[in-house]
């Protein structure tokens, strides 16, 4: 980090294990989005940086320090980056929660568990077999897996390091390299593990962050003819642009995209249950989360109450700075993301017969004023054709939706353009299976919500995105195969003489 102002702290970018200075001077503001205080100054990053990252990335690759480090030696590494990480979580909340407004306690349970990434995907780095394939004939067939090279990867600004980690663990343990945008909202704890990493042991090269906008310094990367595999984590949208970009190149590609999670409470639930899940699927990380379940859809015979216990707990969320442990809702990111979420408010309120039960405004704590907070917010009399049902709106925002049947619930669940995640709330084993089944989604969480495990698949189908994350899944599809067949009869061999093999062949 440098000190281009005494005040506010300026980064370059991050190439070949150091700060160093962009090509332009141009800089953009980080903000504290509880204060709206500019928290740091960020470089942008232009095509010649970004191909200077790449060029690092695709360099360190090759090198022997990294190409012909042993599985084992990797996995060692990894787990000492994980030690590493673990040493620095105090220092990593901080910045986070100041970064990005999530609630100090909520940015400690999610961050205290990644190293534990770095360490599952180190065991699968040991752990991996290439294949022998049993095919016809007097033939040894075996595969070589080889790492596929650089990885680009573009992040969000909701769960910033978790987000990134999630990709970056099998990235290094697969003994690619990387390239990381991140968020321009949201980029200093993926700074701050880069040079910490570095420290630690990381050959320089192999983690490169370029900071800037997505359509310039985004569009660079997606679009570099030396990223092998793309990762984009954010809107659908993005998704959309980047993933043509990359598939140009014929480069892999994982997409996780946006999500409208559907919960379907059932009647042989406890409702005061339901309403203490709905609350944390939905208003956590200020409703900024991917898999928030945004969508509550409840039997008729339940609903009323629900939906008035619903409202009342919504009420009861302690909004404020989240630097503070007491408080329970930070802000949302951005004034942009502020505006976009009241505009869902108008937009509910002008739908035909949505009735808004809580929240929906700005809080009244003039303290509060500079921030960028939204009241947790419940819309109740949700049907399918409402845009408030339809449409990612990413902040603490939740429908309420009344049915009859099973068969309706499942309907209204899967009448949706996002395929990322859906929940089931019900006492009922079987029901849970059926119901699991049949939801067009990546994730299913059945009584629970939020759940993610680095050993897990995490990812969705239709609008949702492309491939999975975590797992052996995201592991494996860091690899291209080569397959070899040896040809292990002894007899000479002389293709126009030998009838027999032609025979064979076909
Ligand atoms: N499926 C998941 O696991 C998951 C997890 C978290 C967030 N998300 C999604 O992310 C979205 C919110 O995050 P966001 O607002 O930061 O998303 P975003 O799409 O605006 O940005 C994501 C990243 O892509 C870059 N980007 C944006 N437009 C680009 C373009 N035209 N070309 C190249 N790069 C571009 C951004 O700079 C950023 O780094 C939501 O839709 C949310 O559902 C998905
Ligand atoms: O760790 S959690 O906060 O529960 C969490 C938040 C978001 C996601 C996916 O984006 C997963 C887990």
């Amino acid at each position: 980090m440098s000190a281009a102002n005494a005040r506010v702290p300026f980064h370059g970018l991050f190439i070949d294990g150091k700060e160093v200075p962009a090509t332009s001077d141009e800089r953009l503001d980080v903000l504290n989005p509880a204060t709206g205080e500019v928290l740091a100054r960020i470089s942008h990053a232009s095509d010649a940086d970004v191909d200077r990252a790449v060029r690092s990335a695709g360099a360190a690759f090759e090198a022997k320090e990294w190409a012909s480090m042993s599985n084992r030696t990797r996995a060692k590494l990894i787990n000492k980056l994980a030690d590493v990480f673990e040493a620095h979580l105090e220092e990593m909340f901080t910045l986070e929660t100041a970064n990005n407004g999530r609630s100090v306690n909520e940015t400690r349970a999610q961050i205290s568990r990644l190293p534990d990434f770095f360490r599952y995907n180190a065991g699968l780095a040991i752990a991996r077999r290439d294949a022998v394939i049993p095919v016809d004939g007097n033939y040894l067939n075996y595969t070589i897996r080889t790492p596929v090279g650089v990885v680009g990867n573009s992040t969000p600004f909701n769960h910033p390091l978790m987000i990134m980690v999630k990709s970056l663990a099998p990235t290094l343990a697969s003994g690619c390299t990387t390239v990381v945008k991140p968020s321009e909202y949201t980029p200093l704890t993926t700074l701050r593990l880069a040079q910490l990493f570095v420290d630690a042991g990381l050959p320089p090269g192999v983690f490169n962050v370029v900071t800037g906008l997505g359509p310039t310094t985004g569009k660079a990367l997606a679009s570099h003819r030396g990223i092998a595999k793309w990762v984009l984590t954010g809107g659908t949208e993005a998704g959309r642009i980047t993933g043509a970009l990359a598939g140009g190149n014929f480069a892999h590609q994982t997409q996780e995209l946006g999500g409208k999670t559907p919960v379907l409470v059932f009647d042989d639930f406890d409702v005061d249950q339901a309403v203490n899940y709905a609350a944390f699927g939905a208003f956590i990380g200020a409703g900024q989360t991917c898999i928030c379940g945004s969508r509550q859809i409840v039997h008729e015979s339940i609903y009323d109450e629900f939906v008035a216990k619903l409202a009342e707990k919504a009420k009861t969320i302690r909004i404020g700075n989240p630097v503070d442990p007491s408080v329970q809702l930070g802000p949302v990111v951005s004034r942009r993301q502020q505006n976009r979420v009241l505009e869902y408010v108008r937009i509910g309120l002008e739908e035909d017969k949505a009735r808004l039960v809580a929240g929906g405004r700005v809080p009244a704590d003039p303290s509060l004023a500079d921030g960028f907070f939204v009241e947790p917010t419940v819309f109740a009399d949700v049907t399918p054709r409402m845009r408030i049902f339809q449409e990612e709106v990413f902040g603490p925002f939740v429908s309420v939706s009344r049915f009859a049947t099973e068969e309706e619930a499942i309907a209204m669940a899967n009448d949706s353009p996002f395929g990322l995640a859906g929940a089931i709330r019900t006492s009922n084993v079987t029901r849970a299976h059926r119901v699991a089944a049949r939801l067009k989604c990546g994730i299913v969480w059945v009584n629970d919500h939020h759940r993610l495990d680095p050993a897990s698949p995490w990812g969705g189908v239709k609008d949702s995105g492309i491939g999975r994350e975590c797992g052996t899944e995201s592991f494996d599809q860091h690899f291209e195969t080569k397959s070899v067949m040896v040809r292990l009869d002894e007899a000479p061999f002389d293709w126009y003489q030998d009838t027999a093999n032609q025979r064979r062949l076909n």
